[in-house]
């Protein structure tokens, strides 16, 4: 399907970016777009990958001109650009509405004007019941897509969405602060032992986000259905794996955090097909006429279970350590770690 196609994706220099490049770079695509703000680390991948077949696009998702060039003759977006740390967004949650809502609303906005045929955006699991300003924003960005989704005929535009657990090892997270703590020969900070997160890959991500190009309908949303564990299952097969004795050191919950990510809401569970490894989350198009809205409602209400990382399938420490073992960042830290 990406035969000759341009492929376009927003938030481009990201950790996603470049697995995306990694996946489709030795592929027929026609051209892959990077659409970011940062022209330094642009500029890096441009030296890095010394491919013809990537653009670069400097602009902002909160500027509409910036998006309407560089969506000029593109196919599909990947739709990845974000605010995504918890506490910046906590501090400023209205950068967290410009980028992540109304940055969405100009990406579907121009993607729309400009006629291309699919758009995928990334969510995330803190947008189902969020509890922080980040997931909160994710959530209006979802609402947005799928109102959008519902406004233009499929035949435009098919508009879908994915909802991620935590990428293990990206930039900021967990797994590479305890690295870097074992480093520096410091005990692991454990905020909440039995802390449950759903834990996938980054190439997972990229399957999931071409899951969703290939099997997403407009207004879904894919789910992967991914292992969770708890931290301290994940700090344990870190020490284990890195033969670390100084052990762990509990902190307390963070500001915003909650003990269990969900990646599938009660109410979703109802309008969700089980697809084998994936959920679709179909839209919820019933009328929206205000006069039925106040007198229909939906009598399975309440019969419903969520999907969390507290009732999804564990991982215990030696499964953990095979999961991390397949991930190139920690082979790497291994072999420095044990020959410095
Ligand atoms: O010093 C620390 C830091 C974190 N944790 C715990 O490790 C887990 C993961 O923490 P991360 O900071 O790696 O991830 P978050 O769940 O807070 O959020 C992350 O995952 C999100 C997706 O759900 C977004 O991608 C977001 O940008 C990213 O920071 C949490 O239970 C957290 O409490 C610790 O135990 N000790």
């Amino acid at each position: 399907m990406f035969k000759n196609k341009v492929l376009l994706i927003t938030g481009g220099t990201g950790s996603f970016g470049n697995a995306v490049l990694n996946r489709f770079l030795e592929s027929n695509i026609g051209e892959i777009r990077i659409f970011s703000r940062d022209e330094k680390k642009q500029d890096d991948m441009r030296h890095f990958y010394h491919s013809n077949k990537i653009k670069y696009y400097i602009g902002d998702v909160r500027n509409i001109e910036s998006l309407k060039e560089a969506f000029c003759g593109v196919d599909y977006i990947f739709h990845s650009a974000a605010l995504k740390q918890v506490p910046s967004c906590e501090f400023f949650p209205m950068e967290a509405v410009k980028t992540n809502i109304i940055g969405t609303d100009n990406v579907l906005t121009a993607a729309i004007e400009a006629g291309v045929k699919k758009v995928i955006c990334l969510s995330t699991d803190k947008a189902a019941y969020p509890i922080n300003a980040m997931g909160t924003s994710k959530a209006m960005m979802e609402k947005v897509m799928a109102a959008k989704a519902r406004m233009v005929s499929e035949d435009k535009i098919q508009i879908c969405g994915t909802r991620y657990g935590n990428v293990a090892c990206s930039r900021g997270s967990v797994i590479p602060l305890f690295v870097e703590q074992m480093k520096a020969g410091e005990p692991l900070t454990v905020t909440k032992p039995e802390m449950t997160r759903f834990i996938m890959t980054l190439e997972e991500a990229v399957e999931l986000v071409i899951f969703a190009f290939l099997e997403g309908k407009s207004g879904d949303i894919l789910v992967q259905k991914a292992p969770a564990c708890t931290i301290k299952t994940l700090a344990l097969a870190l020490c284990e794996l890195f033969s670390y004795k100084e052990g762990i050191k509990i902190i307390g919950m963070r500001h915003g955090e909650k003990m269990y990510e969900t990646l599938l809401t009660r109410e979703e569970s109802l309008l969700s097909v089980d697809m084998g490894n994936y959920y679709r989350i179909l839209p919820d198009n019933r009328d929206l006429n205000y006069d039925i809205y106040f007198t229909k409602g939906d009598k399975r209400k309440g019969r419903a279970r969520e999907y969390n990382s507290k009732n999804a399938a564990q991982l215990g420490v030696e499964e953990m350590k095979e999961k991390l073992l397949n991930i190139p960042y920690i082979m790497k830290e291994l072999e420095h770690f044990k020959n410095p």
